[in-house]
């Protein structure tokens, strides 16, 4: 594929995959953008703008919107944007074709609790996988702020050296990595440990609270990560530690927002009930809570936004995270 001829689509028109496609058409590169709601694909088209999920953009003349999941179809390479539960049938509803497809979405299949690049190598089995993953908040990615992702490639160099001509800027700068699954488990888990820190914000309990649960959520990671045949060096990257610290330290974190709420007091049931756009920590604490039981990984501090997901008192949760027994460092115990 000669990167000038490839031809490049994003599956999803939330903030992300909008901000994705304005990058990509940052160059004047054709691009298409499916989006689920009609009304957005008039808007997108008309106005230039996504006034639902990405209203700070004004998009680039080369992205075109369709609704028709069939145009997607004959593109060389696609991105895959939407929310994590929903990825599967979203692909499964578009034709087969063999193509590059590079996941850009952060979580866990609730249920199977599969990773993404299964998910879609299962419903789209001609297809060569990539995810890309990192410290990415979409506004300033749509804005052309300087932004570093890891782009990890199951078709390894050669699938690299295909898609990061298609897909690099000069202000979107991706890193190579052939380890898949530590690229998805990074940007799962670091969704999780932003609602704790919320929730540490939400509570009052200060910056030396929050530098600790990031750098015990770390060791959760890792110690997942592990498990689950992910490289401790790829978790120390852009799409792991890197995310970690975007997230765990802003309020524009959909993510870190859930846990301030929570922390002030609002219900878990009622927040997630308002929300149009997606806290994937939310969906993901449950199953990784699930994974973490199954291979007998200790994750404290998951178990406990699952709780507060479930709807526990904030600071009865606290409490119970630090009457653990005191025990070493890297104890496996947590
Ligand atoms: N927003 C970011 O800054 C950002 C950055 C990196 C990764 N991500 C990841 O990208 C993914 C998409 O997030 P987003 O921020 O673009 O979403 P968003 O919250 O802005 O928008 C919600 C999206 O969910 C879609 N949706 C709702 N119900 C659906 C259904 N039943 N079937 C299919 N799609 C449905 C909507 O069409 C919309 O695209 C998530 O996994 C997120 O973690 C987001
Ligand atoms: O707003 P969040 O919490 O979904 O985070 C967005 C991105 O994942 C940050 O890298």
């Amino acid at each position: 594929m000669n990167d000038k001829a490839a031809t490049i689509g994003v599956l999803g028109a939330g903030a992300w995959g909008t901000a994705l496609a304005q990058m990509l058409a940052s160059d004047g590169r054709k691009v298409l953008l499916w989006a689920r709601e009609t009304e957005l694909v008039d808007e997108i088209n008309a106005k230039r703008t996504n006034s639902l999920f990405l209203p700070s953009a004004k998009l680039a003349q080369s992205i075109h919107a369709t609704g028709d999941i069939a145009d997607m179809a004959g593109l060389d390479a696609l991105l895959v944007v939407t929310p994590a539960q929903h990825m599967g049938s979203v692909l499964g509803s578009m034709p087969a074709h063999s193509r590059d497809l590079v996941l850009c979405s952060k979580g866990i299949e609730a249920g199977s609790g599969r990773l993404m690049n299964h998910v879609a190598q299962g419903v789209a089995p001609h297809s060569a996988i990539a995810v890309l993953s990192g410290p990415t908040f979409a506004h300033e990615v749509a804005a052309g702020l300087p932004t570093a992702v890891t782009l990890a490639c199951s078709g390894g160099e050669d699938q690299w050296e295909r898609i990061a001509p298609v897909i690099a800027r000069p202000s979107f700068r991706p890193y190579y990595s052939n380890d898949v699954t530590g690229a998805e488990i990074g940007g799962s888990v670091k969704n999780v440990l932003a609602i704790a820190c919320g929730v540490v914000e939400g509570l009052s309990l200060g910056q030396n609270a929050r530098a600790a649960l990031i750098a015990r959520g770390y060791v959760e990671m890792l110690r997942f990560g592990e498990a689950l045949g992910a490289r401790a060096e790829t978790l120390a990257g852009l799409c792991g530690m890197g995310d970690l610290v975007l997230t765990c330290s802003s309020a524009a974190s959909r993510n870190f927002s859930l846990g301030k709420a929570l922390g002030e007091g609002g219900r878990a049931e009622e927040l997630m009930a308002d929300r149009k756009t997606v806290a994937e920590g939310a969906h993901t604490a449950p199953v990784l809570v699930e994974l973490a039981a199954r291979h007998g990984i200790a994750m404290p501090i998951v178990t406990a936004v699952y709780d507060l997901l479930k709807g526990d008192d904030p600071r009865a949760v606290v409490s119970g995270l630090l009457a653990r027994p005191l025990r070493a460092e890297q104890s496996p115990a947590g």
